[in-house]
């Protein structure tokens, strides 16, 4: 730019955030008018924008109220971050898919054959929608069980764990809609033993005719599942993540029990911008290994699906529903199954309202047998899914 003051120091430089952003209505118009006078002259885009640019101080200051505590554990507040970027992966790929994707009986195994052979770059696509689906997945678990263990739940986070918890409820909900896409014989078989587990409860069959849109898993489960897996999940999905991100705006970051008062807070990192590019770093790294499972460790494109097949050996659900689906196989008698639907009924009611439950750390003070809890779940579920993993491979 030449010399001289330019319309983007007027209106936007003389920062102070505070003043700019809250300028009265009047003198923000005088502001603009003499900056249109400046460009009659010639136009010149980079300054159009730079003149422009004060729109965004109310959301740079926003940002900027935000700082991230220093301390021997912060690596953990690296994976809400990573979980929202594996999301906006899924979100563009899964766009690209719908291109070429067709939600039929018919249509579905041949148009995702099309998008793994023919359609240019389309493997690579449907790969990182696939494998970034389970790093989301992944990112979401620790997680949870990272901001359960620094007691990020307590007061007067509870909200955030809530919405977390609902986010988690979608997310899996996400996975097993989209499981079923491809219309191959091992999610076809899948989805009939998982949409089948509700029969057990009472009243249980109203909830499998609304996932499977009949009586049996048919193209109509599968135009079912397309619609919740683009529509209904992600719509749900961007509110409560708008809420879960607003109310840690609003919040700020926690910080574990105890940490201030013994001097281990070492300082703070102002979230804009710079934890932001702590973040991107966590992003690229979180991005090259995605590309490289992508190309190196492509997913299995199956067998088209047949309904009037038997079911073949080996059905197993997704990683992350492994630990249900071993309880479920534990609890193989009469009256078993509704008995194990009861348990993670109770389990995940438990989960979700644990901030409330847990009146200890909502008053600063250590709670143990919390951390033991959540020790034991993990164990859990970790175990049980190892169990399916001997059994049945990966
Ligand atoms: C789509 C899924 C999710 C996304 C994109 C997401 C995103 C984020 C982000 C970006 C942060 C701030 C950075 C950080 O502390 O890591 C955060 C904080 C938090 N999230 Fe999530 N989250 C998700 C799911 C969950 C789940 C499943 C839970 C728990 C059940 C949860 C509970 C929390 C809590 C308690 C905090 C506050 C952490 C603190 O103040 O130290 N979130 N989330
Ligand atoms: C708005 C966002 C999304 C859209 C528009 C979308 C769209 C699609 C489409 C069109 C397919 C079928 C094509 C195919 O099978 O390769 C698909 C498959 C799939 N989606 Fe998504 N998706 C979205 C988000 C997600 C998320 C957040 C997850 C998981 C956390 C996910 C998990 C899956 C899985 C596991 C498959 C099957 C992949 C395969 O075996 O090829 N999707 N998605």
């Amino acid at each position: 730019m030449k010399g001289g003051l330019t319309g983007m120091d007027r209106i936007s430089k003389p920062t102070n955030a505070d003043s700019e952003a809250f300028m009265p209505q009047q003198s923000r118009m005088q502001s603009i008018a003499s900056a249109i006078d400046e460009t009659t002259s010639g136009f010149n885009l980079m300054k159009w924008l730079g003149e422009r640019s004060y729109v965004f101080e109310p959301i740079v200051h926003f940002l900027s109220k935000k700082a991230v505590p220093q301390h021997r554990i912060s690596i953990w507040y690296y994976f809400g971050g990573l979980t929202l970027f594996f999301f906006v992966i899924q979100i563009v790929t899964g766009l690209l898919l719908l291109l070429y994707y067709k939600p039929t009986e018919q249509e579905a195994f041949s148009s995702f054959l099309y998008i793994q052979k023919e359609v240019p770059y389309g493997w690579l696509i449907r790969q990182i929608h696939s494998w970034s689906a389970n790093l989301m997945v992944l990112m979401l678990f620790i997680h949870m069980f990272s901001t359960f263990f620094m007691k990020a739940y307590r007061k007067p986070r509870e909200l955030m764990w809530i919405t977390g918890f609902v986010l988690c409820l979608l997310t899996l909900g996400f996975g097993f809609t989209g499981y079923l896409l491809p219309w191959n014989e091992l999610a076809f078989f899948a989805t009939q033993i998982g949409t089948e587990v509700p029969k057990a409860a009472p009243g249980g069959e109203v909830i499998v005719e609304l996932l499977r849109g009949g009586e049996d898993v048919t193209g109509a489960t599968l135009t079912r599942m397309f619609s919740f897996h683009v529509v209904l999940i992600p719509g749900i999905t961007l509110l409560v993540l708008s809420a879960h991100l607003l109310l840690m705006q609003i919040l700020g970051t926690s910080v574990p029990i105890g940490y201030k008062e013994q001097g281990l807070v070492k300082g703070y990192d102002p979230f804009f911008p710079n934890f932001l590019m702590k973040d991107l770093i966590g992003w690229m790294i979180g991005f090259a290994l995605l590309l490289y499972l992508a190309v190196n460790l492509p997913w299995e494109l199956g067998v088209k699906a047949d309904p009037l097949a038997p079911a073949p050996q080996g059905i197993k659900p997704e990683w992350y529903f492994w630990a249900q689906f071993q309880l479920l196989k534990d609890f193989k008698f009469p009256g078993g199954e509704l008995t194990a639907i009861i348990m993670f009924t109770i389990g995940g009611v438990a989960w979700a309202l644990v901030p409330f439950i847990d009146r200890q750390s909502a008053r600063e003070e250590k709670s143990p047998a919390f951390t033991i809890a959540g020790v034991l779940v993990l164990v859990f579920m970790l175990v049980e899914s190892y169990r399916v993993y001997l059994e049945y491979g990966f």
